[in-house]
């Protein structure tokens, strides 16, 4: 028999929405957006959780034998670990990264990452004008000391 399909939760993480929403629930992925309507405890708490996994927030309420058998139902495959090149290609703020909740945690911290360089660049370059500014003001003292009174006295 062929394996289910294989999700990592980078890809789990892009179905988020109510017209497409996946959970993950004890290592198995759910497409639950044609079902989270009729939900006995609400879709909003499904919505909250989509793109994530689920596992303690489904144990936690100690659902029925009934409510484990409709879970079977919505399974579309398993969760399986990211590759690096998927994990490196999420940290360098992939659009693929942006997608969800989960997979965003990577993605911000390549933003956060980039913001930081930035903001150091900027306050390099303000070292930088101040330093320069800093410099003129010693050149053009100089200047007066050694012509400006010079010519002033020699003026008068
Ligand atoms: C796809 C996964 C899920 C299925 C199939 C499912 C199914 C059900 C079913 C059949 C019930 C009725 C009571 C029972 O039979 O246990 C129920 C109740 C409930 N579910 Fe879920 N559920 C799922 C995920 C979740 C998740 C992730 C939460 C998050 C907190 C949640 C929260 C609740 C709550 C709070 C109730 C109680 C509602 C009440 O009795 O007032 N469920 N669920």
């Amino acid at each position: 028999m062929d394996d289910p399909p294989a999700f990592t939760t980078l890809e789990v993480a892009k179905h988020s929405s109510a017209a497409d929403a996946w959970l993950i629930i004890g290592g198995r992925v759910l497409n639950i957006s044609s079902w989270l309507h009729d939900h006995p405890g609400g879709d909003v708490v499904l919505l909250d959780l989509a793109g994530r996994d689920a596992t303690r927030e489904f144990d936690d309420v100690g659902h029925s034998g009934d409510a484990r058998a409709r879970l079977d139902g919505l399974v579309i495959g398993e969760v399986r670990a990211a590759t690096d090149d998927e994990l490196r290609i999420a940290r360098s703020g992939g659009a693929a990264a942006r997608g969800g909740k989960g997979g965003g945690i990577a993605a911000r911290g390549a933003d956060l990452a980039a913001s930081w360089a930035r903001e150091n660049g900027d306050a390099l370059k303000r070292a930088g004008m101040w330093g320069a500014a800093a410099a003129a003001v010693v050149v053009a003292a100089v200047a007066v000391q050694r012509y400006g009174t010079r010519s002033y006295a020699g003026g008068s």
